[in-house]
């Protein structure tokens, strides 16, 4: 094929295919659909509880009766899976993060709820400390107040190993340990979960744009100043990034995951182009805040920069999207046809 340089004017005039609606769907090359969307949700103790995120405008706690009833819109919506995050009260918050592997924990009430009342909603579960450590890191920590890598990861296994007891269809380990994926897929497949999928958080950055989910779960203060930058990406680099990817790979995941999104559209790329794996990334709630914030003022078009947001990931290569637009955009997707 030629190159396009050498069909030149006017003979190639590309306004041509831009000139009317039908024209450019026609050409068009990438396309947001529902079946993209993963829908990341709170939930909270109690029952009737319902609580707004100050900082994440039009996003909710759900106690998990609510949340049942949500699934139900979910599920007519056509949006494939939810990702659950547990809102954990301080007192069972600990240095051990015990609750996380608690068969009557939240999480596992959770997880047999909607899989009760939605079987075809897909569950995915976070594995990761984090709303269980009574300082906010995604582990197990010394003196030093160092994240110890494998102790952490004999606790991820136990915590993984509870979701999928309890029914969850997908684990998605969010903590970036070395070696947890290999450990999780082996203890996953001794138990007799062989399909239970395993979703890598794989390329997770330490990144500045978590703030509004860690004012979700109630970590902020508890975590305060200190960093994770001792386990998760340091964004200055990308070549990293496959080798994280092809080491979560090679121990058994089966869909990868890079984190945030827009900031990193060009290692989502890489990702997709060079490994061709399922390849995920989370829309994560500082780009949230920071869509909600502009509409809010005026100063865009929420649900036109929210649209284009999304498909440019899907341009970038991502198979799939963790999105707390997912419900608004799939509405908007179901009102075009
Ligand atoms: N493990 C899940 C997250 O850290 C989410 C971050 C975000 O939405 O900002
Ligand atoms: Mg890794």
């Amino acid at each position: 094929m030629n190159s396009p340089t050498h069909r030149a004017f006017p003979a190639s005039r590309l306004r041509r295919n831009r000139v009317d609606d039908f024209t450019r769907r026609l050409v068009r090359e990438h396309r947001l659909s529902v079946d993209n969307l993963i829908f990341p949700v709170f939930v909270l103790e109690g029952e009737g509880q319902r609580e707004a995120v100050p900082s994440m405008p039009g996003v909710e706690r759900l106690s998990i009766d609510l949340l049942v009833e949500q699934a139900a819109e979910l599920v007519e919506l056509g949006i494939p899976a939810v990702a659950l995050f547990p809102v954990v009260a301080p007192e069972d918050r600990s240095l051990s993060a015990s609750a996380a592997w608690d068969s009557q924990g939240l999480i596992a009430r959770t997880i047999r709820a909607l899989k009760q009342a939605h079987p075809e909603l897909g569950v995915i579960t976070d594995v990761a400390l984090d709303p269980y450590t009574s300082h906010g890191q995604d582990g197990i920590i010394d003196n030093d107040g160092y994240v110890l890598n494998d102790v952490t990861v004999e606790a991820l296994v136990n915590q993984a190993l509870c979701h999928a007891d309890a029914g969850a269809d997908m684990v998605a380990p969010s903590d970036m340990m070395d070696g947890r994926i290999g450990a999780i897929r082996q203890a996953l497949e001794e138990n007799g979960h062989i399909n239970t999928r395993i979703m890598a958080y794989s390329a997770k950055y330490a990144s500045s744009y978590y703030g509004p989910f860690r004012d979700a779960l109630g970590t902020s203060s508890t975590l305060g100043k200190s960093s994770k930058e001792t386990y998760q990406m340091d964004p200055g680099n990308s070549d990293e990034a496959l080798h994280e990817v092809a080491m979560d790979l090679a121990e058994g995941a089966d869909m990868v995951m890079v984190k945030p999104g827009m900031p990193y559209l060009d290692i989502v790329y890489r990702v997709k182009h060079e490994l061709k794996v399922p390849t995920f990334v989370y829309q994560v709630s500082g780009e949230y805040a920071m869509h909600m914030a502009a509409a809010e003022n005026g100063w865009l078009d929420g649900d036109k920069v929210m649209m284009e947001s999304l498909l440019a990931m899907r341009r970038a290569g991502a198979d799939g999207i963790l999105t707390y637009f997912a419900v608004r955009a799939a509405r908007i997707l179901q009102q075009r046809g």
